[in-house]
Order: C-alpha cells, then structure tokens, then sequence
C-alpha cells in the first residue's frame, strides 16, 4: 500500500509516520508538494478544513497513491481572541473523504495583531523566538505550550484520527 502526504513539512512527515505504525499498517511512505488551493494563512476553521481537503485530494492524484493525507495549520477568529487551529483529510478513491480537527490554542494579542495586519504565522514565529524552521519542529503551538505538546505530536494524534476512521471503514 502506499500512502502520501502533501506535504514537505518535516513536523507533518514525521506525525504520519508514526501514525502509520501505531495502526500496525505496511505501507509505504511518500511526501509531495501540492497546492492547498487555500490562502497560504488560512483565517478560519473552514478555510483550514477545506485546505486540508483540498490538499489530501491533490495528494491522491499526483502521487497515484491508494491513501492520499492533508493536514493543514491556520488561525481562527473566536469571541475569546484569534486561536491556533488544525485540521486533517484522508482521501481514498471513490470514498468519501475522512476529515479530524487538532488541537486549538489562543495565541498571545502581540502575536494575533500581526497576523491581523496580514503576515503569516511562520515568519512571525521565527522573530519571536529569534529561530528559523520552528514550524519544521515544535511549531507555535509547541512555543505557546512551554514545548509540552510539539506540532508532530499535535498532527500525530490528527493522523491517528484519520487513519482509525479509516480502519473502522474498511474493517472486513
Ligand atoms: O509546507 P506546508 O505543508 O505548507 O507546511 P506549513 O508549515 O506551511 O504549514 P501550513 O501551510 O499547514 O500552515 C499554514 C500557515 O500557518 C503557519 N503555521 C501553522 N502552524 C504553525 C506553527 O505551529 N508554527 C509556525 N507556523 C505555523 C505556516 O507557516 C503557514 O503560514
Ligand atoms: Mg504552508
């Protein structure tokens, strides 16, 4: 079986990797990049859902994979102040498609107000801890959660999500 990701995001590889095994599934692994046909920040929870749909279907056709996995990061606007949010789709052909929701944290007001005058929260993050690539490692919301919950970890339990629905499905 082979299964792709459309993804070259390091944190995003790692999270599928170790979900393929905890679902004791043999398969082989392949990262591409593919559009997510979303903004490159998406500001919603839909928007967010929808490039993770987007991105899993786009995956399934330019890998000629049998499983085709998205998982995409965004922003939320909510009545408590603008939240990390997580979305993941798992594509297979002629099914339909399985989408799960991560986790979701408030994002301190200095680093929300950036995002609002238009930048994306990778740049920012870096200036903010002064590093390069944190979102190929713990992402913000490992920043924001004292390192106690990473972005693999985060998108692992997505990819979980994804992969036992999909099990569940196909049970025999
Ligand atoms: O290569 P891809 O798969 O696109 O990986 P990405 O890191 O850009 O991740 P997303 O497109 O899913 O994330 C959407 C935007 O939010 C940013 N982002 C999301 N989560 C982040 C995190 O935990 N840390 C830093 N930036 C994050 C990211 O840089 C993008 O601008
Ligand atoms: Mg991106």
């Amino acid at each position: 079986m082979k299964i792709a990701i459309g993804s070259l995001n390091r944190a995003k590889k790692l999270a599928l990797e170790k979900a393929v095994e905890a679902a004791g599934l043999q398969a082989e692994i392949e990262s591409v990049s593919v559009p997510s046909n979303v903004s490159e920040q998406p500001f919603s929870d839909e928007e967010t859902r929808q490039g993770a749909v987007n991105r899993a279907k786009n995956t399934l056709t330019e890998a000629n994979a049998d499983i085709g996995i998205g998982l995409e990061g965004g922003v939320m606007e909510t009545d408590a102040g603008l939240f990390l949010c997580n979305w993941g789709a798992l594509a297979v052909k002629e099914q339909v498609i399985i989408t799960a929701g991560g986790a979701r944290i408030l994002l301190p007001p200095t680093i929300a107000e950036q995002l609002r005058s238009g930048e994306e929260l990778g740049p920012v993050m870096e200036r903010f801890t002064a590093r390069a690539e944190i979102r190929q490692h713990e992402g913000a919301i490992g920043v924001f959660t004292n390192g106690l919950v990473t972005r693999d970890e985060m998108f692992l339990h997505v990819a979980k999500l994804l992969l036992g629905q999909f099990l569940l499905i196909n049970k025999k």
